[in-house]
């Protein structure tokens, strides 16, 4: 409860009174003289190390690896785990082994595996390793939608299309990625009412989701709260979510304030994995360790045991050589 004038305060039964009369309540929330916020009591994690996290790794990682850590992940709880992306391996050459990461995984039964298809070749590709989910990823600037991939904004929703349309036919749900949601590496600021118009787009096109993409994490919760705002009226909040990267560890208090909103589910990857290729700059994304931390801690459900995550975080750093970017592992001395 936030700002309570020192009349209200003083009354000792105040909280008492707005339980009683829930219309007080109501009228205290509208005039902002009280702030409450509701958080979600489950909230969905989507993991999206072994795609996102591990995409721009400079040294090829090898197949096994990746397959283990989907296998680790994939006993923690979570239900879903981003596995691979069906991209030109000339552009993201860490993918290129993307149909020996999906058929050698072994597949646990409450878990969903998404896959990245920016187009027909890229989908059909999937389906024929053996994808029964996939995500189309488009921008909020145009600038940034060229560079990754290689086309217009306009364009990307005609390819898009083609991808949903083909994915309807044969039952296959299909997740929507706005990058570039709270700034853009090469245009800088973008505007809440361009994020709500792709992501509109996206939405009525057929992705059961619209995951919001800090790229390259320059938001805050002022931004958050702003951008959310304007794409609520247009996408309804249960088909959000939220993807942050840390560049400047504003990625919890983001999320939080997402939660605030009424967004439920949350993108992150095991040990701060990742960063996008044509987003300089860009760290990893916000640790699944301490997203599960944050929202444990408040009592929020997600079904994940944040130990089994922290071990697949040990496995993976160890892997790569590198210590984990998760505060919450690195508390616990689980480091390299
Ligand atoms: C989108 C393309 C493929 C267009 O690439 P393009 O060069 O414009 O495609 P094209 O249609 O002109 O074809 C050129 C060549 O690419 C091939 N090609 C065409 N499509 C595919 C495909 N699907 N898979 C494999 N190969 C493909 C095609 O067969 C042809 O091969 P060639 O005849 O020259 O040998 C390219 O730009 C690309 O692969 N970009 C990579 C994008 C990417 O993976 N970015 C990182 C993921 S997005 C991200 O990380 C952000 C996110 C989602 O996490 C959210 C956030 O943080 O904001």
């Amino acid at each position: 409860m936030g700002n309570i004038p020192t009349t209200v305060k003083h009354c000792l039964s105040y909280e008492q009174i707005i339980e009683d009369y829930p219309w007080l309540r109501r009228w205290l929330q509208e005039e902002k003289i009280i702030t409450e916020h509701e958080y979600p009591k489950f909230v969905k994690i989507v993991e999206v190390g072994p795609r996102d996290g591990l995409q721009n790794e400079k040294e090829i990682v090898p197949t096994r690896v990746k397959i283990e850590l989907i296998d680790m992940l994939s006993a923690t709880g979570l239900s879903v785990i981003e596995a691979t992306s069906f991209v030109s391996s000339k552009w993201v050459p860490q993918m290129a082994d993307h149909t020996d990461v999906l058929q050698g995984i072994q597949r646990a039964p409450n878990v969903r595996y998404p896959v990245l298809t920016p187009n027909m070749q890229g989908f059909q590709d999937a389906i024929a390793a053996g994808a029964t989910e996939v995500a189309v990823f488009g921008s909020a600037s145009e600038t940034f939608s060229r560079r990754n991939i290689n086309c217009s904004i306009d364009e990307s929703m005609l390819r898009f299309e083609e991808v949903i349309n083909a994915a309807k036919e044969q039952q296959i749900p299909v997740r929507g990625y706005v990058s570039c949601a709270l700034g853009c590496p090469y245009e800088g600021c973008i505007e809440p009412p361009k994020v709500a118009e792709v992501a509109k787009r996206m939405y009525e096109m057929g992705c059961y989701e619209i995951s919001l993409g800090d790229t390259i994490g320059v938001g805050t919760p002022g931004s958050m709260f702003k951008m959310l705002q304007k794409v609520m009226k247009d996408v309804p909040v249960d088909a959000l979510a939220v993807h942050c990267h840390d560049t400047y560890g504003q990625a919890l208090p983001n999320i939080l304030t997402a939660l605030q909103m009424g967004v439920s589910v949350v993108d992150s990857a095991v040990a701060g994995l990742g960063g996008c290729p044509y987003a300089q700059g860009s760290t990893g994304n916000v640790s699944t360790e301490d997203v599960l931390y944050m929202l444990h801690g408040m009592g929020i459900q997600t079904g994940v045991n944040l130990n089994k995550v922290i071990e697949a975080g040990d496995c993976i750093c160890n892997a790569l050589g590198r210590q984990t970017n998760s505060r919450v592992a690195q508390a616990k001395g689980r480091t390299l």
